[in-house]
């Protein structure tokens, strides 16, 4: 069964990530394209287990359907192969990467025209479709014959990617400062880019966590204040201006400060976004998703912008940035983009952003978040994850979905949206929100306040009144 979620299929390998449904994927994927007369494909892979061979699958599959595959021969950050289906002008590519989630999961995530995650629609057409197929219906070519009848082409972006994103930033305001940078890739794909990067622009620049470890290390690939403790440490023990962590796929990213604090992305969004406006001088409306810090609708307002929200998944981020033509996009979870750069998010290009904000302001990121504070308030978020099992869930969706129970909170609430999950605004500016992850089986609860106890306090009611 081959369902996509918020980022792509994800699935447990040797569960529901077999060989089988790979190519019944590929298969209907093709179907699809086929139909649409889209005959070019852009193929990459990260460094999780089974990652290359399940990359070489799909483009067996690809081939046997008369569908030429760019396949890019070595681990890639999967903004690079966005960056690679809008620079080829292609209808579609993939990765093969579960992202974030842990080590024993592996996945695909289906990008289109401009380089941006396949919309619900289009995901939803690739499951109609594989769902009228079966295995027999598959039709592959080796991949070593696909290869020498050019079915399957040797692909390197990696030189036009790194390029693109030299000239978006600032690099002689990099260079002026020398600054001293400590990497953690999660042992996931970002090394050889960011490092590449930034060494270009003459930082120090030192690494932990980049071998190969399809484990992961025994944790989560995905930036956190958790997480990253070793990148925090080292940052503070050895003096570092600044530590940057990037997940699996190296799509998002965390940020240690100079005295060890991790940076939140969504601290990362509003750093950004009022740097953009008040140092660099552009201007327009900023898209974040509905657990996304709502800092950035009052430094949009005190710019005299618009912030909007849009559910959680970043196809969402792009259609509304596309339509808005947005300055700024990007979610709490970590992933952001900006105007001009792909339509998808890029861990690689925020991080360098970053560096160039720091350069060009001449101030250390804390420096910058007082002014911002000083200037739209405080916003603090408490964050939750919860797992259940399959009756859980159905209690839980009943009380939620169906009765449409909300707890007697402690603030008085303003109103009720069922955009994605529940969210509960309250009167006082503060928000909680409780959804079902569309990446991981976990119910993630989600408030913000003006101090991080009344967030904590929210959270909790929600807690007590779901049981969980
Ligand atoms: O909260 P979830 O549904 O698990 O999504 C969390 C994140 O997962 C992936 O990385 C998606 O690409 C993001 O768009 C999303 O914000």
């Amino acid at each position: 069964m081959i369902k996509f979620g918020t980022g792509g299929w994800r699935a447990i390998i040797g569960e529901d990530f077999t060989k089988s449904n790979l190519q019944l994927l590929a298969q209907g994927l093709a179907n699809k394209m086929i139909k649409e007369d889209a005959n070019e494909f852009v193929l990459g892979y990260d460094r999780r287990f089974l990652s290359e061979k399940s990359a070489k699958w799909i483009a067996e599959v690809m081939a046997g359907n008369g569908i030429k595959v760019y396949f890019i021969n070595r681990i890639a950050p999967t903004p690079m192969i966005m960056f690679s289906v809008k620079e080829m002008n292609l209808l579609y590519g993939a990765a093969i990467t579960a992202s974030h989630n842990p080590a024993d999961y592996n996945g695909v995530k289906v990008f289109t025209e401009g380089g941006r995650d396949a919309s619900a629609e289009i995901t939803d057409e690739i499951e109609a479709e594989v769902n009228k197929i079966s295995l027999e219906d598959v039709k592959e070519m080796n991949f070593d014959k696909a290869i020498k009848e050019e079915k399957v082409v040797i692909y390197n972006p990696f030189n036009d990617y790194i390029d693109t994103i030299i000239n978006l930033v600032d690099l002689e305001a990099i260079k002026n400062k020398q600054l001293r940078i400590l990497l953690d890739p999660m042992y996931g794909v970002s090394k050889t880019s960011l490092q590449t990067i930034l060494m270009t622009a003459r930082c120090e620049v030192e690494l932990i966590h980049d071998r190969h470890d399809t484990l992961f290390g025994g944790r989560l690939p995905s930036p956190s204040a958790e997480t990253l403790g070793r990148l925090k440490n080292d940052v503070v023990e050895k003096g570092f201006d600044l530590g940057i962590g990037t997940d699996g796929d190296a799509d998002r990213l965390g940020i240690i400060d100079e005295t060890g604090n991790f940076i939140h992305p969504n601290e990362i969004m509003a750093l950004l976004y009022y740097y953009l406006m008040k140092y660099k001088g552009w201007s327009g409306p900023v898209v974040r998703n509905l657990a996304t810090t709502h800092l950035l609708d009052k430094i949009a307002e005190g710019f005299g912008q618009e912030c909007y929200e849009v559910p959680v998944g970043f196809k969402h981020i792009s259609s509304k940035m596309e339509e808005t033509d947005a300055l700024i996009g990007g979610e709490s979870s970590g992933g952001l983009t900006i105007r001009g750069h792909i339509k998808g998010k890029d861990g690689v290009f925020a991080a360098s952003l970053l560096v160039e904000m720091i350069s060009v302001t001449n101030k250390h990121l804390s420096k910058l978040l007082e002014e911002i504070h000083e200037q739209f308030g405080m916003f603090e978020m408490a964050e939750h994850g919860f797992g259940f099992d399959a009756n859980e869930k159905e209690r839980l969706l009943k009380i939620l979905y169906t009765d449409k129970k909300i707890p007697e909170f402690s603030f008085e609430v303003d109103r009720v949206s069922y955009m994605d999950g529940v969210k509960v605004f309250f009167k006082n500016g503060g928000w909680i929100i409780a959804r079902f992850s569309g990446t991981e089986p976990l119910l993630r609860v989600f408030a913000e306040m003006d101090c991080i106890e009344k967030a904590e306090k929210v959270c909790t009611e929600m807690k007590d009144f779901l049981n969980i």
